[in-house]
């Protein structure tokens, strides 16, 4: 089964991946593929250089996340055009992974897709499973952990799908407002259900 791990901004999508590999589940991550595609060197980086200027790029030839974060939440044409360059390459190399996965023998394959229903990826997975927050606590946790002004938080939520919409359209929704613990009685619940 190959399961797609989604949510919004700072829902807990990590945090969730993170009991589901203690599971021994085999989790592809596309925000890690995401920091994978732009290694100095790669075409990717090139044409976000080439698109975005030398500000995109720190001293020693990396993308600055900070920077290039700067200026895709605030502006969706920016950010289109980085999704543009960024997406076809992000794409590859998940299937790439899921396939390793399979081959080497796993029954059940999670993919960690934050953006799975932007992107209409639904066609990617079989069953979809969402981690979703009330909007006061997403602002708090994504205000913390990024340590962004509340301005900045709202302009990263309102780069996405509202949560409501993603619950709707999900095979199982994981709410993650209460403790780590109540979070992980949800995924045992659900693995369950689905018999994984
Ligand atoms: C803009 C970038 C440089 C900011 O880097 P940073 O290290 O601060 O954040 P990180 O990569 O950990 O992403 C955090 C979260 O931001 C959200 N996010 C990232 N990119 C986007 C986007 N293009 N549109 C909407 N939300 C996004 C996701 O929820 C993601 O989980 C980086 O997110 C990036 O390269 N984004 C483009 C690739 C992408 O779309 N990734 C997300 C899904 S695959
Ligand atoms: N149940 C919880 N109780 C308290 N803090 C939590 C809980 N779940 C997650 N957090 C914290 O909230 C923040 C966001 O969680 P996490 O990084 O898992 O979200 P995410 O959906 O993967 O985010 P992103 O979309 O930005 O990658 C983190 O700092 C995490 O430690």
């Amino acid at each position: 089964m190959i399961i797609g791990l989604t949510g919004s901004i700072a829902s807990g999508k990590s945090t969730v991946a993170k009991m589901l590999k203690e599971r021994n589940l085999p989790v592809v991550d596309a925000d890690q593929i995401a920091r994978l595609v732009v290694k100095p060197g790669t075409p990717v980086l090139k044409s976000i250089e080439e698109v975005f200027g030398p500000e995109a790029l720190k001293e020693d030839g990396t993308m600055d996340r900070a920077a290039v974060g700067k200026m895709i939440f605030e502006d969706s044409a920016k950010r289109e055009k980085l999704n543009a360059i960024i997406h076809p390459a992000i794409r590859k190399e998940l299937v790439a992974q899921k396939e390793a996965h399979l081959a080497a023998g796993a029954k059940t394959v999670v993919l960690d897709i934050p953006l799975l229903f932007e992107n209409k990826l639904h066609d990617y997975v079989e069953k979809i499973l969402v981690v979703s927050v009330t909007p006061e606590v997403q602002k708090d946790r994504l205000m913390n952990r990024n340590q962004l002004s509340e301005q900045e938080a709202v302009t990263r939520i309102d780069s996405q799908l509202p949560i409501a919409v993603k619950e709707k359209g999900a095979d199982a929704v994981i709410f993650n407002n209460g403790t780590i613990e109540e979070t992980e009685r949800q995924v045992a619940d659900v693995l369950k259900k689905w018999n994984v």
